[in-house]
């Protein structure tokens, strides 16, 4: 997203970063240590981000915002101009409708100057093409982009109440109204914008009352499992004007009563960029999410094996946990997911250190004989956890599908990385180059961590490890993480 080209060229950029500036210090509430700057970093790719000046100790403050000028539902005027209450939309339809409105509101929105140093376009996955998409090759991120569902809410949720009120939400693009196949592509583009600044900026600003319910089928692409809780959203100017990078972040956002206030949580010497914390993500979900991609994210990278994979690998005719007893034994017990995902072995991690108990279980459910199976099924009891040599046998099966998925090899790709990248060019990649080298990154962390798992198999069968079982109840080398 904050690759030099979705930025205005140096002046207006410079002045919009100006103009903003002026206008957080015009609130008297806003506070910025003079130790910061705001700063052009499209040189690296990297958009704007904060500097610092002069060094600057644990602990201190670094800016200060006050809650009333976060953009989020409860500031804005919307919510009273409207007959239905916003805030059932939930948190992220709300924010988007809020959004729109601020952003067509032009010079008359409090935050217009904020808005002009947001960015419009993106690297997220939800804008890539389907030839830049298709460089992902097998990665699982690829089904994890939600754009359908994204697309089924806006104008499902979003849409009506622009289109019914014409006055408080002007249609741009020289249209004459949001009705009709150009004014609802403008809209579901408008939208788009504010939900991806929404999904790389905003911040959960505190807990929903318990009884703000998020309504069905609101689970759109811009909001993943883990996020879907009831937090309100906002965006806190300058906050979001930080950038992250795995190792290296230096600074935390405190929500305190009155106001949002960011502090150094390490000494930051004169010169040093200041990073907030994006979390521990894989960089395929910082390239879904940030539309950016840093090696430093290399350790959280995983790999994802299909439900359906895996039961293909075993023989089953489906993955239908319906027609498929061995699932349904698992889903009773709260074992089935459509998806297993392994994260990247450190050089001490085992098989066992590495595989989810859900993915053991399903291997050993698998492996197990009509007998064994009806045994456990008869007793109500899931298979114990295991990897002993069928279930090594089907994973190997498994991984060789996965590999099979991805079209080129990974020595490939890392030669066409290297061409991407001349050791001496600092400046930053623009457009589908600098896509396609994300792309490769991703797909090179994915593809690394399926040779590790191949290897950590070979050696657990070539040392002699692996004792063929008549059940998978064998204790010895059950899986350290079987707790149940
Ligand atoms: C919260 S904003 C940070 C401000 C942003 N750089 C800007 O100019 O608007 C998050 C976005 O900044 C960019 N970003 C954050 N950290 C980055 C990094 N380490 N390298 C490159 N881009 C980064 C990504 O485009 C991400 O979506």
């Amino acid at each position: 997203m904050s690759s030099s080209a979705h930025f205005s060229e140096s002046q207006s950029f410079q002045q919009q970063s100006n103009e903003f500036v002026s206008w957080l210090e015009a609130n008297p509430d806003v506070k910025v240590n003079p130790k910061i700057m705001l700063a052009d970093l499209r040189s690296t790719g990297a958009g704007r981000g904060v500097v610092a000046r002069t060094n600057i100790s644990e602990g201190e403050e670094l800016f200060s915002i006050p809650r009333s000028l976060i953009l989020a539902v409860q500031n804005s005027q919307l919510k009273t101009l409207l007959p239905q209450d916003i805030e059932a939309l939930g948190p992220w339809l709300s924010l988007m409708l809020v959004m729109i409105y601020e952003y067509l509101q032009g010079e008359q929105s409090r935050w217009s100057p904020y808005f002009r140093v947001l960015p419009t376009r993106f690297d997220t996955l939800m804008f890539w093409s389907p030839a830049e998409l298709a460089e992902l090759q097998a990665s699982a991120i690829v089904d994890k982009i939600g754009k359908q569902g994204a697309d089924e809410s806006i104008l499902g949720s979003i849409a009506p109440i622009v289109k019914a009120n014409p006055n408080l939400f002007q249609p741009v693009n020289g249209l004459s109204s949001y009705e009709g196949d150009a004014g609802t592509a403008t809209l579901l583009e408008l939208a788009h914008v504010m939900g991806s600044l929404i999904m790389a900026y905003a911040f959960d600003i505190e807990k929903a009352e318990e009884d703000d319910d998020e309504p069905e089928g609101s689970n759109d692409g811009y909001m993943t499992d883990d996020e879907e809780e009831q937090l309100s959203k906002g965006m806190v100017p300058l906050a979001d004007l930080l950038n992250a990078d795995a190792d290296r972040n230096n600074a935390r956002l405190y929500q305190e009563e009155e106001a949002l206030v960011m502090k150094a949580i390490k000494p930051i010497q004169e010169g040093e960029e200041i990073f907030n914390d994006y979390g521990e993500i894989p960089r395929a979900d910082l390239l879904r999410r940030y539309g950016y991609v840093t090696d430093n994210y290399a350790s959280y990278d995983v790999v994802e094996f299909s439900l359906a994979d895996i039961c293909q690998a075993a023989g089953l005719l489906n993955s239908y946990v319906e027609s498929q007893p061995r699932l349904q034994l698992l889903e009773e017990h709260d074992l089935l997911d459509d998806g297993y995902v392994i994260p990247r072995p450190s050089p001490t991690d085992t098989l066992q250190d590495i595989l989810p108990i859900e993915l053991l279980a399903l291997l050993t459910t698998l492996c197990q004989s009509q007998e064994e199976f009806e045994q456990r099924r008869s007793k109500n009891k899931p298979p114990k956890p295991a990897i002993e040599t069928p279930q090594a046998g089907l994973l190997y099966k498994v991984l060789q599908t996965k590999q099979s998925r991805y079209a080129t090899s990974l020595a490939h790709d890392m030669q066409l990385l290297s061409s991407l990248t001349p050791p001496q060019a600092d400046t930053a990649l623009e457009g589908s180059s600098r896509r396609l080298k994300m792309a490769l990154q991703v797909r090179i962390g994915e593809k690394e961590i399926l040779q590790a798992i191949q290897r950590m198999l070979d050696s657990l069968a070539s040392n002699g490890s692996l004792k063929r079982t008549a059940n998978g109840d064998h204790d010895s080398r059950q899986s350290k993480a079987a707790r149940y």
